[in-house]
């Protein structure tokens, strides 16, 4: 197989196997929507099982990494990685865990040897994970920066502009981007988590992958504040009065276009918005919610600052619709062009 980033696999993981993440991509492989050269990494078996479960004639080609794809229409190649147990569509069994932390294993190893162009991630179960014995797990972000051996990530979440914008105003023509100052942290925490520190590596990462990997050459980021009304003053906490709005004061001296802090219930509104190129959200829902009414379906993770192009997809396992066929693999599909994209512009960028 030739080294190039074009012609080299998307690594598909499957996620949790009692979840949508089979489905999506036996569903994507069925119509003829799965974008030529991906792999899926998971069990053929639970692959096989979950396509007559779906009425889906998807033959599941084994294959190892470095071998050639089957380019056969509608068939889905498949790096194997063995289940422990058996599977139950709906129905988490914490037996698993270490399955579906394999899959991401040969993902990783697959980006790094230069056996796969980019990884794009089905959803897992964060609490069966745990329960399965993985205790500090929180989430695929914070278990690949851990894994590519980096002091820090930012997940990013953006809508698919050409599929899915709301209308021109829609922060003018170029989607939505959302990244958070902390991602997989209780409510109790957050606060704590916002110091100058993580707040300077995470703008600063943030600023150099919009340039990067999105080739924007001077990115404007907005910045939430933390409190109502982004504190008041320091009346309704001290958070952006004594912590966010130095930090931002120091990075502006820095370079880096960097605005607010702002109340974050009027900052997603369109005039705001259209100023930007990214908003930085201080805590998962503040971003997500917002996100994800703007696109869900239609929108990808991004985790910023690894080493290898990760995506994923802007949903969860979906425990309710595994095995029956109605869930929408939209931002799958997304996260795929997304990981294309971007590991295209990668192998550009190093040239
Ligand atoms: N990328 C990931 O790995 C990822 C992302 C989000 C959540 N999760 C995990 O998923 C699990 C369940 O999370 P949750 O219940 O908060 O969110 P969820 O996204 O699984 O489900 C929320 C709602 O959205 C619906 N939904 C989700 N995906 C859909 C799709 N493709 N098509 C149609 N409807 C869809 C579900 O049926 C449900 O009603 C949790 O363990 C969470 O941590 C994983
Ligand atoms: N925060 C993500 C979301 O709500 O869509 C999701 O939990 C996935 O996170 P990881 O990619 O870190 O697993």
């Amino acid at each position: 197989m030739s080294a190039n980033a074009t012609s080299l696999p998307l690594a598909i993981t499957t996620g949790e196997p009692a979840g949508i993440g089979p489905d999506l991509t036996l569903m994507l492989a069925a119509s003829g929507q799965l974008p030529e050269g991906c792999v899926a990494i998971g069990d053929p078996a639970l692959l096989r099982q979950r396509a007559q479960q779906l009425g889906l004639d998807v033959p599941v080609v084994e294959c190892a990494p470095g071998e050639p794809l089957s380019m056969a229409q509608a068939t889905l190649p498949v790096w194997p990685v063995a289940l422990a147990a058996p599977v139950t569509p709906g129905v988490l069994d914490s037996a698993n865990a270490a399955y579906v932390i394999k899959t991401l294993e040969v993902a990783v190893a697959a980006c790094q040897q230069g056996l796969a162009a980019a990884m794009v991630t089905a959803p897992l179960h964060k609490g069966v994970i745990i329960e399965g014995g993985f205790s500090g797990f929180t989430g695929h972000t914070e278990w690949l920066r851990d894994a590519c051996g980096v002091p820090e990530v930012v997940m990013m979440l953006a809508t698919d502009v050409a599929l899915h914008a709301r209308g021109p105003e829609w922060q003018g023509e170029r989607g939505l981007r959302v990244a958070l100052a902390t991602t997989h942290l209780p409510l109790r925490d957050v606060a704590d988590a916002i110091t100058p520190e993580r707040l300077t590596r995470v703008t600063r990462l943030l600023d150099a992958d919009l340039r990067g990997q999105f080739g924007i050459a001077a990115p404007r980021i907005a910045v939430c504040g933390l409190n109502p009304h982004a504190g008041e003053g320091g009346h309704l906490g001290f958070e952006e009065r004594d912590i966010i709005e130095p930090t931002l004061t120091t990075l502006r001296a820095q370079g880096i276009d960097v605005r607010g802090p702002y109340p974050a219930d009027t900052l997603f509104t369109p005039r705001h918005l259209r100023e930007v190129d990214a908003v930085l959200a201080m805590y998962h829902d503040q971003g997500l919610a917002v996100l994800k009414y703007a696109g869900f379906g239609q929108a990808a993770n991004i985790t910023l600052g690894l080493p290898l192009v990760r995506t994923s997809v802007d949903h969860g396992t979906a425990l309710d619709l595994a095995g029956r066929g109605t869930a929408d693999p939209g931002s799958l599909g997304v996260a795929l062009r997304l990981a294309r994209q971007l590991s295209q512009r990668q192998k550009t960028n190093e040239r």
